[in-house]
C-alpha cells in the first residue's frame, strides 16, 4: 500500500526493471525517503575498468589522491575526469536515466577506494543550510566495484538500514524533500572494511547543472 500524502520524488521507476541499455534490478526499495537497492546498475568489465582508471590516475599524480584530513572519511579518493573515454560516458548515460537527472548536474563520479580498518562515518551528503552553498546535492548513486570479503556495509543509522557492498550493485537515495526531517535521515555510512578491500563510484547530483 502507498500512502497518498508522499512528497514528490525524483527516482520515478515503478516496478521491478528499469530499462537502460542493461536491465538494472530493483532489488529494494524504502519509500520516504527514499532508498533504492539496485542490481545489475554495472558490469563487471565496468567495475574494473572504473578501478583500473582510478588506479592509473593515483599513480600519474601523487597530488590525484587526496587524503581525508580529518577522521570522517579515512578512505583514497579520486574523481574521475575521462569523459572521453567510452566506458565512462556508457555508465554516464546510464546513471543520468536511472537518478532521472541530465549527467549535467553531476560533479563528476569520484572513486572512493577503502583498505581494511577504513571506513566513512555517518554524514549527509547535503551541505547544512549554514554552508554558503547555494546549488545543493540532491540526491546519491554509490556503486559498488568489488566484492568486499567482510565489512563495509552502507549503512542508514536512523533507518535502521544497511547495504553490503556487492560487485555491480548500487543504492540510490535522494534528499530533496520539503520536509527537512526526511532529508536528515538520509544520513548515511561506510562501515569499516573488516577484510579485503572496498571500491565504490558514488554520483551526486546538485540542483542545478555544474557542467
Ligand atoms: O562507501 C559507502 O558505502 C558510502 C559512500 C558515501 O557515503 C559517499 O560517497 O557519499
Ligand atoms: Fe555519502
Amino acid at each position: 500500500m502507498i500512502a497518498e500524502n508522499r512528497e514528490q520524488t525524483i527516482f520515478n521507476h515503478v516496478g521491478k526493471k528499469i530499462l537502460t541499455d542493461r536491465e538494472i534490478d530493483i532489488v529494494a526499495k524504502i519509500e520516504e525517503p527514499m532508498v533504492v537497492v539496485l542490481g545489475n546498475m554495472l558490469s563487471d568489465e565496468e567495475c574494473d575498468e572504473l578501478i583500473r582508471l582510478s588506479t592509473d590516475k593515483m599513480k600519474r599524480s601523487k597530488i590525484g589522491t587526496t587524503r581525508a584530513e580529518n577522521a570522517l572519511r579515512t578512505s583514497s579518493s579520486m574523481f574521475i575526469e575521462e569523459t572521453e573515454n567510452l566506458i565512462v560516458a556508457r555508465i554516464e548515460k546510464r546513471i543520468e536515466a536511472v537518478m532521472n537527472i541530465p549527467i549535467e548536474h553531476g560533479e563528476g563520479l569520484q572513486i572512493l577506494q577503502y583498505k581494511p580498518g577504513q571506513e566513512y562515518r555517518a554524514h549527509h551528503d547535503f551541505f547544512s543550510s549554514a554552508s554558503k552553498v547555494t546549488n545543493n546535492r540532491i540526491s546519491t548513486l554509490v556503486m559498488y566495484l568489488n566484492d568486499v570479503e567482510q565489512g563495509g556495509e552502507t549503512f542508514f543509522p536512523h533507518l535502521n538500514f544497511s547495504v553490503s557492498p556487492r560487485k555491480g550493485m548500487a543504492v540510490y537515495f535522494e534528499y530533496f524533500y520539503n520536509d527537512p526531517a526526511l532529508n536528515d535521515i538520509t544520513l548515511h555510512g561506510g562501515a569499516p572494511v573488516e577484510v579485503g578491500e572496498k571500491w565504490v563510484a558514488t554520483q551526486w547530483m546538485r540542483k542545478q547543472r555544474v557542467r
